[in-house]
């Protein structure tokens, strides 16, 4: 089923149950980052039900009491990852609207979710169709479905740009990535700042880029809660990596360059703008902002890979040792 399917089928079923509440987004790592547009999406634009996000293991022990009949959840895993397919359960014993993301057709999140959407993936992925994306794709036809979103065309469109801009921005950031491998490769501690639907990437790229695959330490920061305690860290050695966002949290990233720029020495700035994110319509722009720059940012983490001569495949205990 397409998703403007699902999302028609499960909405036929709450007009007769008494409408949406609230739609939830649960997944584990990089999943949860990649979901995480959808959910801030729909933070910033329904108007008529909730939205949260959470880690799958969390839903699982401290199930929400809202959830119910009545709510959406959209859960994500690549290969079906144990919690994640029990968050699925859970919510369907609860008798919500599960709909599984998942990697392959397959896998047992696509065996336990009421609906499967299955996204483009691996290293020659569709952007367009990724998890990202596809998460973004539920939550503006929810948006469209049951409030009538007035920017669904705009959002629409920007869909049929991103491989373009992601091809573009994947481009444009060798030298950038080739630069910045060469001066940090032997650093071991790094700060990841952005904010709004940007913060996903600040997120992935310290969790999976550089904690999991490159096993250096990493901390994912919002650009407005810098300011309350971390900036007292901040000094000419630390190495600091801003997403600078388009849009309506471009002003806190700001805030946070212009004290970079007074206090900080080592500072590299991604900038959306420079990704060619402004080709799509102004009024959606935002909401694709991680779409485009978790590609760009892993190329530059995989580029410090190469010269480390350490995969981004390697693990120690993933996948390796019972946890
Ligand atoms: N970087 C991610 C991790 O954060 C995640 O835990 C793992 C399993 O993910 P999934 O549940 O999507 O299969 O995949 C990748 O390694």
């Amino acid at each position: 089923m397409e998703i403007k399917e699902i999302i028609r089928d499960i909405k036929e079923n709450l007009d007769k149950s008494g409408g949406l509440k609230h739609v939830f987004f649960v997944a584990c790592g990089g999943s949860q980052a990649a979901i995480f547009s959808g959910h801030y999406l729909l933070s910033r634009e329904a108007r008529t039900f909730g939205t949260s996000i959470g880690n799958s293991n969390e839903f699982v022990h401290a199930t929400p009491a809202m959830l119910d009949e009545r709510c959406i959840v959209v859960l994500c895993s690549l290969n079906a990852t144990a919690e994640t397919v029990k968050a699925v359960q859970v919510a369907n014993e609860r008798g919500a609207h599960t709909i599984a993301m998942t990697g392959f057709p397959t896998t047992d999140m696509a065996k336990n979710g009421k609906y499967t959407v299955v996204y483009s993936n691996g290293s020659n992925q569709v952007y367009s169709q990724s998890n990202q994306s596809s998460a973004l794709r539920i939550g503006f036809e929810i948006l469209h479905q049951f409030e009538g979103y007035a920017h669904y065309d705009a959002a629409i469109d920007a869909f049929s740009k991103i491989d373009h801009i992601v091809k573009n921005a994947r481009k444009y950031i060798q030298r950038i990535a080739a630069k910045f491998a060469e001066e940090y490769k032997d650093d071991e501690v790094f700060y990841v700042m952005a904010s709004g639907p940007a913060y996903s990437t600040a997120y992935t790229m310290s969790y999976c880029h550089f904690m999991e695959m490159q096993w250096k330490h990493a901390v994912p920061m919002h650009s407005g809660e810098y300011f309350h305690g971390p900036f007292e860290t901040t000094d000419k050695n630390l190495p600091i990596i801003l997403f600078l966002s388009e849009g309506r949290t471009r002003p806190l990233d700001e805030r946070a360059l212009t004290f970079l720029h007074k206090y900080a020495q080592r500072v590299t700035v991604i900038d959306a703008k420079e990704l060619g994110i402004n080709i799509i319509d102004d009024r959606v722009a935002e909401y694709f902002q991680s779409a485009v720059m978790i590609p760009v940012e892993r190329d530059m983490v995989s580029r410090m890979a190469e010269l480390r001569n350490h995969s981004m495949d390697r693990r120690r205990y993933m996948w390796k040792v019972e946890y």
